[in-house]
């Protein structure tokens, strides 16, 4: 079949015929057009025109022979015919790429706050929009890291701590560390490779990566990427359509995911102004010329519109009768879920609010582990399933916690989000090093040697259940003794 002259597409540029070029061939999406769940404008403001690199960050590449009809994939374009686009760098953007060059050397990312300073000075607005956007007022973005501030421990002293082993094992899959890598949808918006190069830097730590469904990189590109015997699990947001959910489901264990997590707190993804805001501008939406400006809602619910709001318990036996694999539930929020989880016989749950980013006022993940727990105990149910938080975790003094008091591990989400934006696979590795450093100097500090010997006794957990109550401000100390802000008088 001859190639497509960039003319001929360009001629296809309205609603009414509407081609685009993605990856070096044309495709007619003027049917599609108003399913496309990010909206129309977005579409047809690469209608005639090469849109691969708007398309690249939020599609995994197998998108389109999913699909999108055979019927309308048009066949290879001759690129050189294609007229290029000159964009006019933006005054931000010429800002930006001077600070991607003036990068801090990788050494000296101290901790994984440090990630995040530095991608936040380095990404795309759209991206870091993306990744570090939450619900509403963000309120439950801050508490997720607030409350292991409210958490102190009871070291054990005189314990013999040469010998330090944090290996445990999770779903029955033997890690060196205690955390997972978390699912994070869109790894392409800050890394061109995107999730697999966490799928590499999880293979060097011997940690699980979890698999997201919003994943830019193809489900099966994450599974190629992986090495020997690595673990993989699978995230999943529950499709209206069943018949895809099964599909995907019972791919994911035939390529060999060691876990099905089904993502329980998002019927609808959450409302994140900054990803909204980021969205609005870089589609140069005016609406001061009257224009309808368009919905799209940011990259969050651009992607999401097919999730299921209708999910609920009495689809656990339909999950159990499609896999094998086990089941986890991601999001649980309450000890009275976690409770009716166990009896609807899943093998796990994951406490987390989705990093802020869905219901704001959320507790804390690690908050409702202390509730949840002794709970457990008392019922008999603390074998029965294998607890995880998510949320907030930036020191392994916050994953020791979380191990005090019960979780099986946690999972961590934006700073080797960040780690990879500003550093690449390099970046990963670090951070993932920084917390296993941490996290031997800490195993020693409260004076245990393995995971098994971390409980609730070595903690202070008094405050945990306050919110967002400060300690009164002694000014006693601040005024009349501080001598920063009272220098001792020179006496007359
Ligand atoms: C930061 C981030 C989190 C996302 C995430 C995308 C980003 C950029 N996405 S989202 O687009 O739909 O919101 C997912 C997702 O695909 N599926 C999911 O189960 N959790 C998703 N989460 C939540 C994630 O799995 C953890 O619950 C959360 O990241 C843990 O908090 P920290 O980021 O503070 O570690």
């Amino acid at each position: 079949m001859a190639q497509l002259d960039g003319a001929e597409v360009a001629k296809h540029s309205t609603s009414d015929d509407c081609w685009v070029i993605v990856h070096g061939k044309a495709y007619d999406v003027t049917e599609f057009l108003p399913e496309h769940p990010g909206g129309m404008k977005i579409i047809l403001k690469y209608a005639g025109k090469d849109a691969t690199e708007e398309f690249e960050p939020i599609h995994p590449p197998d998108t389109l022979d999913k699909y999108l009809d055979k019927s309308k994939h048009l066949g290879s374009v001759d690129m050189k015919t294609v007229e290029k686009e000159e964009k006019e760098e933006s005054p931000e953007e010429k800002e930006r790429l001077q600070r991607v060059q003036q990068v801090p050397q990788l050494d000296q990312c101290y901790n994984l706050m440090d990630f995040e300073a530095v991608a936040r000075r380095i990404m795309k607005k759209t991206a870091w929009g993306y990744y570090s956007s939450a619900a509403d007022d963000e309120i439950t973005l801050r508490e997720n890291h607030a409350a292991y501030h409210r958490i102190w421990f009871r070291p054990r002293i005189l314990v013999d701590v040469e010998k330090v082993d944090f290996s445990t094992t999770m779903l029955g899959t033997k890690v060196d560390i205690p955390f997972y890598v978390t699912a994070t949808a869109l790894g392409k918006l800050g890394h061109p490779e995107g999730e697999v190069v966490l799928t590499r830097a999880a293979k060097k730590h011997n940690v699980v990566q979890m698999i997201p469904t919003l994943a830019s990189c193809s489900f099966d590109e994450i599974m190629d990427a992986a090495e020997g015997d690595q673990v993989q699990w699978m995230q999943l947001y529950v499709n209206k359509d069943r018949e895809i959910t099964r599909k995907i489901v019972q791919h994911a264990e035939k390529r060999g995911c060691k876990a099905l997590f089904i993502t329980v707190d998002a019927p609808q993804l959450g409302r994140r102004e900054k990803d909204m805001r980021s969205k609005f501008d870089d589609q140069g939406t005016n609406v001061q010329n009257g224009q309808q400006t368009d919905n799209s809602q940011g990259a969050a619910r651009a992607i999401s519109s097919f999730i299921d709001p209708g999910l609920s318990w009495k689809d656990i036996p339909w999950f159990k009768s499609i896999t094998k694999m086990p089941i986890i539930l991601k999001g649980v929020q309450r000890v009275e879920d976690v409770i009716l989880a166990v009896e609807a016989g899943v093998q796990g749950v994951v406490l987390s609010n989705h990093g802020g980013r869905q219901l704001d006022f959320a507790r804390s993940a690690v908050e409702v582990l202390a509730e949840t727990m002794p709970r457990l105990r008392e019922l008999g149910y603390q074998d029965k399933i294998e607890v995880f938080v998510d949320g907030g975790v930036r020191r392994a003094t916050d994953i020791i916690k979380a191990l005090c008091l019960g979780a099986k591990g946690v999972g961590i989400g934006r700073p080797f989000l960040y780690a990879m934006s500003a550093y690449g696979e390099a970046g990963v590795d670090r951070a993932m090093q920084l917390l296993r450093d941490e996290m031997e100097m800490n195993m020693r500090l409260i004076g245990c040697t393995s995971v098994d010997q971390l409980n609730p006794s070595l903690l202070d957990v008094s405050s945990l259940a306050h919110h967002g109550t400060g300690t009164p401000r002694d000014y006693l100390t601040k005024w009349a003794y501080d001598p920063l802000v009272n220098p001792p008088q020179r006496s007359s």
